[in-house]
Formats: structure tokens, sequence, C-alpha cells
């Protein structure tokens, strides 16, 4: 049998800082952080245990209860790739599936089947997600003891509160990354390589987005792979039309999709040198506990723009100039420090982007500044230290963010601010409230990485 040796990858969580909504039309980018707060993927051989059987991989996710999935593979007829099977389920087969791994798995282990014809030998997988992912007890949340580096939050994970840190995305390119560099040669993927990146890229979106059901703008998966950098969506038709796992000719689809055949090339651009963040400022993103997202916000925001294309252009096109002038100014600012008043023009960015949100949100009728976080951001930009802020994504009730400047003093106001802060809001008639948290996480420009694999040892089976 082939022995592989342990491998561990890394890959981090995402802010869309700007572009929310503009980024989903190839006409316009995003602007979108990576963040320190990574998702940790580990793959070793199988202990040896009763029971096993020959083509097993065992995914856990030790933080969460329930979190032990337990697939078989097989390679399909008709050059339908590998077909990956959740064993050992019964009635609740609903409650204890992972849509997110099972769907990576088969993509990836069709890929890797459709090449240089790898042993996929049983194996074992760990998932770790760093704290910020979810929002922890308070005594973790105020610091009043110290964390665990990874906390055991003991509920089902489709119990655990996100906080929209855009785990799916860095589960599926951690995943994906990690299956590549166990079972290929490095001179067959080599993911410190750009065209390496480039693949991890391509079947890290196309396992999302099947596993999502839907072909989003991808800057999620996009900054998992490369961090913080300016995005422009790939041609959606690219993911729309291929068979699926075990249906016939996926083998050979998946393999032109990832490795870009004639007909098949992907569109997407990834501009890392366009973002940058001054020294002395840094991100920080604002949990709302207890907030929820409206569902359907996309489809109320496109359905709007279809019906008066005139109106959400004119929107479309000021948006787009001042999420461009904000990318650009922090440039300018990283790169040529100014006198005292060089974050002014990223301020008045700032307040135009949030201005025109808020139109946006009168016309469209979706909450995506809705009123509660108008005031939130009124008060964190009264704080001397802070930038500017906003609701980043898709917006609505779940989160800021906010650019202070990164001294003791500023944060501290914020936090203060913060923690007496009460959220009383309403949604689709329902009257929510909760409280505010600062999380630990902030802006981080590198994207997916390989870790060493004995540091996760005490979080392994
Ligand atoms: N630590 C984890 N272990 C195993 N699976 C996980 C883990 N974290 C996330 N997942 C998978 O990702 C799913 C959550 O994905 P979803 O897209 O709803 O959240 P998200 O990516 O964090 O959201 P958002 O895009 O709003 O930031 C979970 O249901 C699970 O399938
Ligand atoms: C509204 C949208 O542009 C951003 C959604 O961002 P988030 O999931 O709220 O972080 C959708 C997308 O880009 O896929």
């Amino acid at each position: 049998m082939v022995h592989h040796a342990p491998v561990a990858v890394s890959a981090p969580g995402k802010v869309l800082l700007a572009g929310g909504y503009l980024v989903l039309d190839r006409e316009f980018t995003g602007l979108v952080f990576g963040l320190d707060a990574r998702l940790h993927v580990i793959v070793q051989p199988i202990p040896t245990r009763n029971g096993v059987t020959l083509n097993e991989i065992v995914v856990q996710s030790p933080q969460f209860q329930d979190a032990v999935w337990e697939y078989g593979y097989r390679l399909t007829e008709r050059d339908g790739g590998m077909k990956v099977t959740q064993l050992r389920v019964d009635a609740d087969l609903k409650l204890n599936s992972n849509t997110f791994v099972e769907t990576t798995l088969s993509y990836a282990l069709s890929y890797m089947s459709s090449m240089a014809k790898p042993t996929i030998t049983p194996a074992s997988i760990t998932i770790l997600a760093d704290n910020d992912y979810y929002s922890t007890p308070s005594d973790l949340a105020n610091g009043s003891s110290t964390p665990p580096r990874f906390h055991v939050f003991g509920t089902p994970i489709s119990k655990a509160h996100k906080t929209g840190l855009g785990s799916s995305a860095a589960l599926v390119t951690a995943l994906t990354a990690a299956l590549l560099t166990y079972y290929l040669p490095k001179d067959t993927l080599d993911l410190s390589t750009e065209l390496g990146k480039r693949h991890l890229h391509n079947l890290a979106q196309a396992a999302h987005c099947a596993a999502q059901g839907k072909v989003g703008s991808g800057f999620d998966v996009a900054s998992a792979v490369y961090g913080s950098c300016l995005y422009r969506r790939f041609f959606p038709a690219i993911l729309s039309n291929h068979a699926e796992p075990g249906q016939a000719n996926f083998g050979t689809q998946i393999k032109a999709i990832v490795d870009e055949s004639d007909e098949v090339q992907w569109d997407h651009e990834i501009l890392k040198n366009a973002v940058k963040v001054p020294r002395g400022l840094r991100l920080v993103m604002c949990d709302v506990s207890h907030g929820s997202q409206t569902p359907g916000m996309v489809k109320q925001v496109l359905a709007w723009r279809k019906e008066k294309p005139d109106e959400a252009n004119v929107i479309w096109g000021q948006l787009h100039k001042h999420n461009s002038g904000l990318a650009d100014e922090l440039k300018i600012a990283a790169e040529c420090p100014s006198g005292e008043d060089q974050y002014s023009k990223v301020t008045e960015h700032f307040r135009s982007i949030r201005s025109l949100i808020r139109q946006m949100s009168d016309k469209s009728g979706v909450p995506i500044e809705p009123p509660e976080q108008t005031k939130l951001l009124d008060a964190c930009e009264k704080i001397p230290g802070v930038v500017g802020g906003v609701v980043p994504g898709a917006g609505g009730y779940d989160a800021i963010s906010v650019l202070v400047r990164d001294d003791p003093d500023s944060l501290a106001q914020l936090r203060d601010l913060l923690s007496g802060w009460r959220f009383m809001g309403g949604i689709d008639g329902e009257e929510i409230s909760g409280r505010v948290s600062m999380l630990g996480v902030r802006e981080e420009m590198e994207g997916v990485r390989p870790e060493k694999a004995h540091v996760y040892k005490q979080w392994l089976p």
C-alpha cells in the first residue's frame, strides 16, 4: 500500500469590504480581505481499527457534537468520476450529513482519479476552525479567561452561531488543498506555484458552487485561495452545465474545468497588488449576536435592478467609483504616507459608499444598511481613531466592519462602545435584540498555506 505522509493546510476567512452585489456582475470588482481566522484541515493515514473497510475516508470536526462523517468511495463506470457515499447512516442521515465535506471529497477525488491515477488510500481527516468563525460563550468573548486554541463548542455545527467569516469557502479550499497535497506528487501539483493555486481555485470554486447549490460570485473561495485582493468574478456558465459526480463524463469534465482545456477557460481576475492596508490601521469585525440575515436579499436586489435598470445602474456606477476609490486611496496611504490628514479621502469614500448603500436599500426595499446598523456605524465613526465603517458583503443585521487606528486607545474606545451597545431591530415583522461584540480577527494578506501537521497533534484521533 502507498504510504502518504500527514499533511496540514489552512485557508483564511473573508470580508467583502466593498462591492457587495456589484461583484456578482463581471463589469465590477469586489474589495475582499482575507482574515486571520483560519480553517485548518489535516489529512493522515487512517489509524487501524476494527471495522475500517477498504476504501474509507473518515472526517471529523472535534469542536462540534456528532461531527464524524464516514465515507466510502469507488470509481464509477462511464467516466463518472469517484462516487463518494456516506457510510453507516441511519434514519437521521439528513441531520448528520455534511454537504460541503461530501461534495469536496467527490470533486477532489474525481479530479485526481482523472489524471495520473494516484492511489487513493484510506485516510483520516480532521477539521479545526479558529474560534472567531462562531460566536463564543461570553467568558471567551470578554477575555476573562485565556481562550483555548480551538474551542470545543459542544453543539452540533448546525446549532453554532456563525459570525459570517466564510467558514464553508475556507473549509472547501483547505480540504481541497489538503487532499491534493496528500495524494498527488509535488511535480504533478505544487500549491506554491501560480499554476498550482489556479488549479486549486478552479476545483474549489466548482465544489463550493455544487455544495451551495448555486453559482455566486465566488469572492469567498478566491480570497481563501489568494488572500486579500481586488476580485473580478468568473463567467458563471463555466460551472452551470457540467455533469454531477457519478454521471457519465463527469471525470473528463471536471479535469477540463480545473486544468482549462481549449473550450473551458476561466476569466476571473485576482489583483493582489491593488489591495493594501496602511501600517498603523487595521480592520475590525463586529458581530451582531442574535442578528439574522434576511433570506433572499440577493434575489430581491437583483430583481429590483432588472425591473429598474436605469435607477439601479446610476447607483451601481457611483458605488463602483467609490469602491475603487477606497482601494486606491488605501494603497496610496500605504505606499506614501502624507501627514496627519492622510486618511481623509479614505473616510470620504467610506461615507459615500454608506450613503449609496442606503439609497440602494431604500429603492430595492432590502435592508442592506438597516437603521439599527446606521446608528451603530454612526456611533463608531465618532470615535477619533475610526477612519470609516460599512456593512460588509450582503449587509443586513449580521456584522459591521470598521477600519481603525491600530493603537490601544482607539481600540479600547471602540471596544467600550460596542460592549455597552444594545441592538434592537425588526426583521420581517419579528423583533430581535442582541449585543455586539468585537471579534479578535483582522485583515491578512496571505491565502491558503501549508502548515506543520504535528502542531495539531493533540486534536487528532
Ligand atoms: N468547522 C467545521 N467543520 C465541518 N464543517 C464545517 C465547519 N464549518 C463550516 N462547515 C460546513 O459549512 C457549512 C456552513 O456554510 P455556510 O455557507 O452556511 O456558512 P459560511 O460559509 O460560514 O457563511 P457566510 O458565507 O455567511 O460567511 C456547515 O453547515 C458545514 O457543512
Ligand atoms: C451579495 C454578495 O455580493 C456578497 C455576499 O457576501 P456575504 O456572504 O454577506 O459575505 C453575493 C456574492 O458575491 O456571491
